[in-house]
């Protein structure tokens, strides 16, 4: 794998998954998922998303990839990120402050996300730290978009730190393995499939 990624398999146990999953179904009831658009195109993401901290990740056709405080269906501030999430920044970001936005990721099984880079934040001083929960996620990264590259299978519990040389890679997700972990259930998620959840720093400090 390339230079910078940190790959942190098994990183959570079943009991702290399940926490996760709880601090994300309460998130749920305050920030519902939204579907963002693309820009220019209008094309609708296959992932749906919502966002907990200070600042959120959204896209719609009119105004691009962007942060702002807050959901942009229903007008609110995002939840605060939940202390769960923030212990994982603790534990692997090697960056002395904390993120600014959590976006929450959800990927029904035939979901993906297309090679993309993450650079819509003022700080890459600080790495882009990753925590898949739910059915697994075959994630490809390469150091540049025409160049070789990998794909790591990434389980529920599996942590992802993007920092240094790798901090700008491109990556995406190929493909959902439906039925893979029995994470996910009940009315929030009957389709079971994977959550995605991704800190990052958005400002300089
Ligand atoms: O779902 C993933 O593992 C990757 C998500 C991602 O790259 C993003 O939200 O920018
Ligand atoms: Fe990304």
């Amino acid at each position: 794998m390339i230079g910078g990624v940190g790959y942190f398999p098994e990183f959570l146990c079943g009991e702290q998954q399940r926490t996760l999953v709880a601090a994300i179904a309460s998130v749920l009831q305050e920030a519902p998922f939204f579907t963002p658009v693309m820009p220019r195109s209008g094309k609708s993401f296959s992932v749906c998303m919502t966002n907990t901290g200070p600042l959120g990740w959204v896209s719609d056709r009119q105004g691009g990839y962007r942060y702002q405080a807050c959901h942009p269906n229903t007008g609110r501030r995002w939840p605060p990120i939940p202390q769960s999430v923030l212990d994982v920044w603790s534990s692997v970001a090697e960056y002395s402050h904390p993120p600014e936005a959590c976006l929450v990721n959800y990927y029904r099984p035939g979901a993906r996300m297309g090679l993309h880079q993450d650079r819509d934040e003022e700080e890459l001083a600080a790495p882009v730290v990753s925590i898949s929960l739910g059915d697994t996620g075959l994630f490809r990264i390469a150091a540049d978009r025409q160049g070789p590259s990998s794909v790591v299978k990434l389980r529920s519990g599996d942590v992802l730190v993007m920092a240094g040389p790798a901090r700008l890679s491109y990556h995406g997700i190929d493909r959902i393995l439906g039925g893979s972990s029995r994470l996910l259930t009940g009315p929030l998620f009957p389709d079971g499939g994977r959550i995605n959840l991704t800190l990052r720093r958005v400002t300089r400090p």
